[in-house]
């Protein structure tokens, strides 16, 4: 297979352990296999702790797996750094610039450091902090130092980045900023590899996911292919069981499991459409005005949280449990 028929990265049976080989060490991924291809979006999600800065920095060839193998656009990331680093981007969760440089400055010693680096304001420029060049990087806020991050990892046009957490600390103007550009990099033939816990950021961007929990993966595919099979929600309140209504009883709702509260009523049901057909018939023949009616198709963050509460081995939570 030629290096650019092959997946972009390729990890089998990946294993970090942190501290000694014996009991005392811990295993923060345990047997992790992974593809991503050419020019996809990949996201990995996962609880906190699940390991996926862990594995974001075997890929990258900051650290090397206890075990099992990985190829970056078909070398070992960890052992043939120098051939795949001019060839990558990385935006790390934090990359400390000095505080008493300007935003020009930090840029350009990364320059430098850059093979075919791009000039240092067209970097800017792609992030939207050209206007802030002059800035010390210290008197930027949170979210502008999340976007000079960027910044650097695209200043070698890489063919892989690498994005840890990219939009946290940024507000809604500003993420929906970095999407677009992801989008737009994508678009050019980039290959992504991100990390988020924003699931509706998965859900925008990502081509393919996977969600990892204590090491290992639990689910992988694309958005369709994880929430497929997970339950949609409606949900309503009944009026007062007193007054000219009477006595209400839904009617039978064959693949669907309601749950109530009072007088407010949940249905989840793997049948979107006939269930809310079913109510809806049964509302007017009855003459009952369904209070706040509902109704919602699985989202990746319902599916998230109900593979993460079955991964950990317990039952999930309600939808919209407040606990
Ligand atoms: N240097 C280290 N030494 C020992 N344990 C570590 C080390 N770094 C991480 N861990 C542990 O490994 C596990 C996985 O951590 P990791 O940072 O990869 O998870 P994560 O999925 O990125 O979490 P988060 O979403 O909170 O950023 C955690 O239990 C963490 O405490």
């Amino acid at each position: 297979m030629t290096d650019s028929s092959r997946p972009a990265v390729e990890a089998v049976g990946l294993h970090r352990r942190y501290g000694p080989a014996d009991g005392a060490g811990f295993d923060a991924v345990r047997g992790l296999d992974l593809t991503v291809h050419r020019g996809e979006l990949f996201a990995l999600l996962g609880t906190n702790g699940a390991g996926k800065t862990s594995t974001m920095e075997l890929l990258e060839g900051l650290a090397a797996p206890t075990a099992g193998g990985i190829r970056v656009l078909g070398h070992d990331p960890y052992r043939e750094r120098a051939a795949v680093r001019p060839r990558i981007g990385i935006m790390l969760q934090e990359s400390g610039f000095p505080g008493e440089l300007t935003v020009a400055e930090a840029v350009r010693c990364w320059v430098g450091l850059t093979s075919r680096a791009r000039p240092a304001d067209e970097a800017l420029d792609l992030v939207g902090l050209l206007d802030r060049r002059t800035v010390r990087v210290k008197q930027l806020s949170g979210g502008e130092r999340r976007r000079l991050d960027l910044a650097v990892a695209l200043l070698g046009r890489p063919e892989l980045l690498f994005l840890d957490e990219p939009s946290t600390g940024l507000d809604p103007e500003a993420r929906a900023a970095v999407w677009q550009l992801v989008r737009e990099l994508r678009a050019q033939g980039t290959t992504v590899l991100l990390t988020t816990h924003y699931l509706e950021e998965a859900e925008e961007l990502a081509d393919r996911l996977l969600i990892m929990h204590r090491g290992r993966a639990v689910v992988s595919g694309t958005v369709a292919e994880v929430i497929a099979g997970r339950p949609s929600r409606i949900s309503f309140e009944l009026p007062e069981r007193s007054g000219p209504y009477g006595d209400l009883t839904l009617p039978p709702l064959p693949a669907a499991e309601v749950t109530a509260t009072g007088r407010r009523v949940t249905v989840r049901t793997t049948r979107l459409q006939e269930t809310l057909t079913d109510l809806l018939g049964w509302a007017a023949r009855h003459q009952v005005a369904l209070g706040a009616l509902d109704a919602r198709s699985a989202s990746l963050e319902e599916a998230f949280l109900a593979i993460a509460a079955e991964a950990a081995g317990a039952a999930p939570l309600p939808i919209g449990d407040p606990r």
